[in-house]
């Protein structure tokens, strides 16, 4: 599904990577690890195309990733490192407004609920606690329709019912045929999800 051929990527003069290629297929996942700074969430945002490639290429389906197209959108669920909220739309707003763009409002709460969020689901993004607001950005992607989901370390400040939960909700993300390709420093969630992993 997501083919990865020799990409690089600098900060001015600064290497992060270079000369990495790897492969996700559908019902597949690899985890991306490393350090601090090695260059996980860097390499992300290149798949998705929110950072721009020094070097190689990254192809979905065997065509270049063009992130302008609206077909490459649909397609890919992502939650990144610097998610942003709109600060008048409350909780459930934003999900049946990531839904509809994608044509998807039957799920909104289902998805409410399987988070968490049922008790929250009026108030503003401002007003959530930081493991509500993570929970909100993993919702807007399981709201919406993917086959490739990209997700920057998704266990970040969930409790141990909710790390347990990511476990399960990804296992089954693969089960549905999903490419998932995430960073982690979780070592359990790598080992339980993870068929291949990667090092920036
Ligand atoms: N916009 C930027 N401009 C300049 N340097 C950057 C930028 N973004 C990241 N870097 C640098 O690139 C390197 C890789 O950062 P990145 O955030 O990808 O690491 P990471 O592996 O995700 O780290 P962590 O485990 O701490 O989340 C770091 O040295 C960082 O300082």
């Amino acid at each position: 599904m997501l083919e990865v051929r020799g990409i690089g990527k600098a900060y001015g003069e600064f290497p992060v990577f270079s000369g990495l290629s790897f492969a996700v297929g559908a019902g597949e996942a690899v985890a991306v690890v490393g350090s601090n700074g090695s260059g996980k969430s860097t390499l992300l945002k290149c798949l998705v195309g929110a950072e721009v490639l020094d070097a190689g290429s990254v192809l979905v389906d065997g065509v270049a990733r063009d992130e302008t197209s609206a077909a490459f959108r649909a397609s890919v669920a992502a939650l990144l490192d610097d998610a942003d909220y709109f600060p008048d739309l409350s909780v459930v707003e934003h999900l049946r407004l990531a839904a509809w763009l994608h044509g998807a409002a039957d799920e909104v709460a289902d998805v409410v609920d399987e988070l968490g969020l049922t008790a929250v689901a009026d108030q503003l993004p401002p007003t959530l606690s930081s493991g509500q607001r993570h929970r909100l950005g993993l919702a807007a992607c399981f709201v919406r329709p993917r086959r490739l989901l990209v997700l920057d370390e998704p266990e970040q400040r969930l409790d141990a019912q909710g790390r347990m939960w990511l476990r399960e909700r990804l296992k089954a993300e693969k089960a549905a045929g999903v490419a998932v390709v995430f960073a982690s420093h979780d070592e359990e969630l790598v080992l339980a999800v993870a068929d291949r992993t990667v090092t920036p």
